[in-house]
């Protein structure tokens, strides 16, 4: 198995980060959605240095989006509403580098993703719920056979410490990675770094600790 890009989102607290960091993973997410429990409401006083950053916005404006990707020397930014291909390829053309989120129930959901062909980094596909993200809910992964565009994508909603086993069986010729966020939290925005760390263990190598 080809190692798989680990995504910790919704970080907000320095050491937190700084620990998390620490277990060798990939991106660490940042959300700047003021309705999400954990919005980043203050610059944390430690920033991953090696991990990506990744800057999480909702049908946000290009102005603030361009704003946070400044001040938070954002080098991802995941767009996790309503937003257009056209709007893509303007932030792009800005010089940003695009993570799209799609919200999935049926394999109907998929339809507008190759609207999306050329524009993004990664896609993302997330569970469809009534709010943008951070459900903690899963979908059906093998509504994803029916992807088949060349867009490598990151695996998201509700991966918790169960999920080893059915990540390991996952296969897609195009999936990079795995985004995990509340089902790994001590609190909204505080993630449990030693489940974390067990997780990646398992993640990795197949083995459970203990
Ligand atoms: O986590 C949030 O509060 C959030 C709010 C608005 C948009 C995205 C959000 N998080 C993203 O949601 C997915 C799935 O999270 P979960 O594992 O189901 O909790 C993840 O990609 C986060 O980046």
């Amino acid at each position: 198995m080809a190692p798989l890009i680990i995504k910790v989102c919704g970080m907000t607290e320095a050491e937190n980060i700084r620990n998390v960091e620490q277990l060798d993973v990939d991106m660490i997410g940042f959300i700047f959605y003021p309705k999400s429990p954990r919005c980043l409401c203050e610059i944390p006083a430690y920033l991953p240095v090696r991990a990506k950053r990744v800057g999480v916005f909702v049908n946000e404006s290009k102005e603030t989006i361009l704003m946070y990707a400044d001040r938070f020397a954002l080098d991802y930014i995941q767009l996790h509403g309503n937003e257009s291909p056209g709007y893509c390829r303007s932030l792009r053309s800005s010089g940003l580098h695009l993570i799209k989120a799609f919200s999935i129930s049926q394999s109907k959901d998929l339809a507008t993703v190759s609207d999306y062909k050329g524009l993004c980094d990664y896609y993302l596909f997330d569970a469809k719920t009534s709010l943008y993200g951070g459900s903690g809910n899963q979908f059906d992964w093998n509504l994803l056979h029916r992807y088949s565009g060349m867009t490598p994508f990151l695996l998201s909603g509700g991966i918790n410490p169960y999920s080893v086993k059915a990540i390991r069986e996952f296969h897609h010729p195009k999936l990079a990675g795995i985004d995990i966020n509340s089902r790994f939290e001590t609190a909204p925005g505080n993630k449990d770094v030693e489940r974390i760390g067990k997780f990646l263990q398992a993640i990795r190598t197949g083995e459970t600790a203990g």
